[in-house]
C-alpha cells in the first residue's frame, strides 16, 4: 500500500473515532468487514451540521468541487452520495431455475464525480442501471438515488433530476430530431422556448444533422447521439448513460469525455456511464469493474493501476478477472467491498456514514407539471398516427371497407338456385304446357311452377325423378321437383272434395321435393319459397274459381308484427352486433401493440424514468383512441343507416353513445393485452384469439337463446353479449334507455371499461421486477 493511502486511512479512522465519540447513537462505519456495515436510523442534525463542519476537518463534496477537495479525507452521509447500491441481488427467469446477474453487489457513486462502469458483455451493468433508474426491481438489496430509493417520493427516479440514455437507442423514428427534444423537454417540464435553447447547443456540441430530419432516417451512429442529447436535454443532476460512445468517432469521442468532464467540475452533476472501450474510462474519477454480476474493484483509474501494477485498465480488468476466475474455482469467491470508502477525482479516499434517507428533503423533486407531459404524450401520439399512412388507412378505411363489405355479402337472399323439375303433365319433347281444352288456363304444375320466383330459381327440366334426384347428387341442382301426370285432375278433387278425397288422389295431387339441405340457409329458403309460391298459387286458383282465397291458408294469421317486418332479414338480425363487434376490434387491434411497440423500443422505459407515469401514458392513449373512435363511429353509422339502410328506430343519439363505449371497451381491452404480454407476436395472437369467442359467444351471429343453459351465462359476462341486445333493441324496437334490455347494455360496457382500465393500470404498475 501507498505511504500517502496508508495516511489517509489512519486520518479516516481518527475521523470514525471522533464521530463516534461525538454520535454514538447515530451512526456507524463500513469498512467492507462483515458485521460492520449497515443503515443506523435517520441522522440527527447534529451530525449533520457535524459533517459539514470545517473545523471536524471534514468536508461534504457535495458542496465542495471534487477538484477542489484538499487532502483531508471525507465523510459522506448516504443524503450526499448520487448513486449507492447495497448487497443487490437480481435474477431473471424462475425461481427454480434463475439466471443470477447481479450477487451480493455494492457500489457507491460520489456526488460530483463521473462513475465508469466496466465489464464484460452481459457481465449485468445494464440490469444495474435499470435498477438505478427504476426500470427494473432488485429481488433483494437496496438501492438510493439521490437521497431516496428509486420510485419513492424522495428520490431523483423518476423525474427530471436523472437524465438516462439506455442501451437501446429509445427513440421515435417517426419523429424528427426537433420533434423528439420538444417531447422530452415538454415531459421534463421544459419551456418551448428553452427548449430551442438546448436544441441548438446540443445539435453544435454533438454535431447532429439538421434538425428536420427524421430519426428513423438517421445513422445508427446520428441515433445514438440524438438519443445523447435527450439524456443532456434538461441539464440533469444525474446522468445515467448505458454506452453513449458506441459507434461515435474518435473525435467526438473525446468531446463527449471533456463534456462530462466539464459538467462535473463543479460537484453539481454526476455521471454513471458504461462503456466497451475500458481505457476511455480513464478520464472517469471512479471506476467499478464489474463481472459476473458483482463490482471486482471500485477505485480511481490511477489507484487501480498503481494497486495492480499495470500500465493500463484492461490489464486491471484482466487480473481482477482472473483472481475472480481462481478463487471461483476454490469455491471460495471473494466479496470485493470496497464501496465505503470512495476515490476521490483527486485521488483521495473517502469514508461513508450509513444513513437513512430523509424522504421529506425532496428539494427540487417536485412533480412534474402534468400539463407539459400530456401534451407531449399527445402529441406524440397523434403525430405517431399522423405520420404513418397505414395506420390512417388502417384506422378509417378498414371500418368502411368492412361496413361495405358486411351489407354487400351478408343477409340478402340467395339467387340463380337451380331446381330440377320433372313436370309429367308437360310435353317433354315440346317443353310446352299445352292448354287444357275444358279450362281457360294451362295445367296447374305450369301454373305452380310458374309463379316461382324467377330471380331465386332456375328451373331445369328432367324427364324422369331418378335424373332429377341424381342432379341434385351430383350438385347440379339444390333440389327436385316431381309432379304425376294425372297432377291437375288429382289437386282439383282433393280441392272439391275435401276431406272425401281417397288415398290416391291425395297420392297424385301432391307435389314431391327432394331438398339438398346441405346448406341450410339455401335449403330452408327453398322451402320456404316452395311452401309461398304454393299459397299464392292455390289463392288465385280460388279466386279464379270464385272461391274465398282464404282456403288455401293455414287458420293461422300473422297481423302486423309489433316490431320488425313480416319479411325479417338476416342483415337487421346481425347489423347492431356487426357495428359493435368492427369498433370493439378496430380499437382492440390498435391499442394492443400500442405499449408493446414503446416498451419494445425502450420508449416506455425512458418516458418512466423521465417521470411519466402509467396512469398519465394511459389516459394519453385514452385521448388519442377517442378521437379516432369518433370518427370511426361516424363511418361506421354513416354507412350502415345511411347509405345502406340498416333501420333505426331509436334514438340515433343513444346509438352514437354505445357505440363510443363499446370502442373505448375494446381499447381497454386492447391496453390490458398490451399490459400483459411482452411481445407483438402474443399480442396479437390474444388479439385475435380473443375475436372468434366474443363473437360466437356474444349473440351477435346467432340468437343467445339457442346456446346451452352455462354457455348462456358466460355469454352474457362478455363486453359485447349486452351492449349487442341493447343496440338491437334501440335499433329495430327503437327502445330507450328506461327499458332494461337497453340500459343493461350500457351499464355492462362501462363496468368492463372500469375493470379493463384498472388491470392495464395495475399490470403496468407492478409489472417491473
Ligand atoms: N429481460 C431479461 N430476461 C432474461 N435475461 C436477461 C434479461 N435482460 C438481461 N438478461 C440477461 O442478464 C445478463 C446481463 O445482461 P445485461 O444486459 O445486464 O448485461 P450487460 O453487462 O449490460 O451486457 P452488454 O455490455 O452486452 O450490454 C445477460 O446474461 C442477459 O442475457
Amino acid at each position: 500500500m501507498a505511504d500517502d493511502q496508508k495516511v489517509e486511512i489512519g486520518m479516516e479512522l481518527a475521523q470514525r473515532d471522533k464521530i463516534k465519540k461525538m454520535f454514538p447513537w447515530s451512526v456507524s462505519f463500513t469498512d467492507g468487514s462483515p458485521g460492520n456495515g449497515g443503515a443506523m436510523g435517520d441522522p440527527s442534525p447534529d451530525v449533520v451540521a457535524a459533517v459539514n463542519d470545517p473545523k471536524n476537518g471534514i468536508v461534504n463534496p457535495a458542496f465542495t468541487p471534487p477538484s477542489l477537495l484538499s487532502q483531508q479525507s471525507t465523510v459522506w452521509t448516504r443524503k450526499q452520495q448520487a448513486v449507492c447500491v447495497r448487497h443487490a441481488f437480481k435474477h431473471y427467469g424462475s425461481k427454480s431455475n434463475p439466471n443470477h446477474v447481479l450477487s451480493n453487489l455494492n457500489m457507491t457513486v460520489a456526488k460530483g464525480t463521473i462513475y465508469g462502469l466496466l465489464g464484460a458483455s452481459g457481465c449485468g451493468k445494464t440490469t444495474l442501471l435499470s435498477c438505478i433508474v427504476g426500470r427494473r426491481r432488485l429481488n433483494t438489496g437496496e438501492i438510493w438515488v439521490l437521497g431516496g430509493k428509486p420510485g419513492t417520493k424522495g428520490s431523483g427516479v423518476p423525474g427530471k433530476r436523472v437524465g438516462y440514455m439506455p442501451q437501446e437507442i429509445a427513440l421515435y423514428g417517426e419523429f424528427s430530431i426537433k420533434e423528439t427534444m420538444m417531447y422530452f423537454g415538454w415531459i421534463f417540464g421544459m419551456e418551448t422556448p428553452e427548449i430551442d435553447d438546448r436544441l441548438q447547443f446540443l445539435l453544435n456540441f454533438l454535431d447532429l444533422p439538421s434538425q428536420s430530419r427524421l430519426v428513423k432516417n438517421l445513422s445508427g451512429g446520428q441515433q445514438r447521439r440524438v438519443s445523447f442529447a435527450v439524456a443532456l436535454m434538461h441539464d440533469p443532476e444525474l446522468l445515467i448513460l448505458d454506452e453513449p460512445t458506441v459507434g461515435v468517432d474518435p473525435l467526438l469521442r473525446q468531446s463527449i469525455w471533456n463534456h462530462l468532464v466539464q459538467i462535473t467540475k463543479d460537484g453539481n452533476k454526476t455521471v454513471i456511464i458504461t462503456t466497451h472501450y475500458i481505457e476511455e474510462a480513464r478520464q472517469a474519477h471512479t471506476i467499478g469493474l464489474m463481472r459476473s454480476g458483482r463490482l471486482l474493484a471500485e477505485e480511481s483509474p490511477q489507484v487501480l493501476l498503481q494497486t495492480y501494477g499495470c500500465q493500463s485498465l484492461e490489464e486491471v480488468f484482466l487480473k481482477l478477472s482472473r483472481k475472480q476466475g481462481n478463487d471461483a474455482t476454490a469455491n471460495n469467491v471473494p466479496e470485493v467491498n470496497i464501496a465505503n470508502n470512495i476515490s476521490l477525482p483527486n485521488g483521495k479516499s473517502v469514508m461513508m456514514i450509513e444513513q437513512e434517507d430523509d424522504n421529506s428533503s425532496c428539494g427540487d423533486c417536485c412533480p412534474l407539471t402534468t400539463k407539459g407531459k400530456t401534451k407531449a404524450l399527445l402529441q406524440k401520439n397523434f403525430l405517431r398516427m399522423w405520420r404513418n399512412v397505414g395506420v390512417m388507412l388502417f384506422i378509417f378505411a378498414l371500418p368502411v371497407m368492412q361496413v361495405i363489405l358486411f351489407c354487400l355479402a351478408i343477409g340478402r337472399d340467395p339467387t340463380g338456385l337451380h331446381l330440377a323439375i320433372v313436370n309429367q303433365e308437360m310435353d317433354w319433347a315440346t317443353k310446352a304446357c299445352p292448354v287444357l281444352s275444358n279450362c281457360s288456363f294451362t295445367h296447374l304444375s305450369c301454373r305452380y311452377l310458374n309463379s316461382l320466383p324467377n330471380d331465386t330459381i332456375i328451373k331445369d327440366y328432367y324427364p324422369d325423378p331418378e335424373s332429377a334426384i341424381n342432379a341434385v347428387r351430383v350438385g347440379d341442382a339444390w333440389g327436385a321437383l316431381y309432379f304425376t301426370d294425372n297432377f291437375t285432375d288429382a289437386l282439383v278433387a282433393r280441392m272439391v272434395l275435401g276431406r272425401d278425397a281417397d288415398e290416391e288422389t291425395l297420392d297424385q295431387s301432391e307435389i314431391r321435393v327432394w331438398l339438398d339441405m346441405s346448406n341450410q340457409q339455401i335449403g330452408l329458403m327453398l322451402n320456404r319459397d316452395l311452401q309461398l309460391s304454393y299459397r299464392d298459387f292455390a289463392q288465385d286458383l280460388l279466386s279464379t274459381c270464385d272461391q274465398n282465397p282464404k282456403i288455401a291458408d293455414i287458420p293461422i294469421q300473422f297481423k302486423e308484427p309489433i316490431y320488425g317486418s313480416n319479411d325479417p332479414s338476416f342483415t337487421d338480425f346481425v347489423a347492431p352486433g356487426v357495428i359493435l363487434t368492427i369498433v370493439f376490434f378496430l380499437a382492440v387491434a390498435l391499442t394492443s401493440s400500442a405499449l408493446i411497440i414503446e416498451r419494445m423500443e425502450g420508449l416506455l422505459d425512458r418516458s418512466w424514468v423521465a417521470g411519466v407515469t402509467p396512469l398519465e401514458i394511459l389516459f394519453s392513449h385514452v385521448i388519442t383512441q377517442f378521437v379516432v373512435m369518433c370518427g370511426q363511429t361516424a363511418l361506421v353509422l354513416i354507412f350502415m343507416i345511411f347509405v345502406f339502410g340498416v333501420e333505426c328506430k331509436g334514438d340515433l343519439l343513444l346509438v352514437i353513445i354505445l357505440t363510443i363505449l363499446q370502442g373505448l371497451c375494446g381499447m381497454c381491452f386492447g391496453f390490458v393485452i398490451s399490459a400483459i404480454c411482452e411481445l407483438e407476436r402474443n399480442a396479437i395472437q390474444l388479439a385475435l384469439g380473443s375475436f372468434y369467442p366474443t363473437l360466437l359467444l356474444s349473440g351477435v351471429i346467432w340468437p343467445v337463446e339457442g346456446m346451452p343453459i352455462v354457455l348462456r351465462y358466460i355469454s352474457l359476462c362478455l363486453p359485447l353479449t349486452m351492449a349487442t341486445t341493447s343496440l338491437r333493441s334501440i335499433l329495430t324496437r327503437g327502445w330507450n334507455l328506461v327499458e332494461p334490455d337497453v340500459y343493461l347494455g350500457f351499464i355492462s360496457t362501462i363496468t368492463w371499461i372500469v375493470l379493463f382500465l384498472t388491470i392495464s393500470m395495475l399490470v403496468l404498475k407492478f409489472k417491473r421486477g
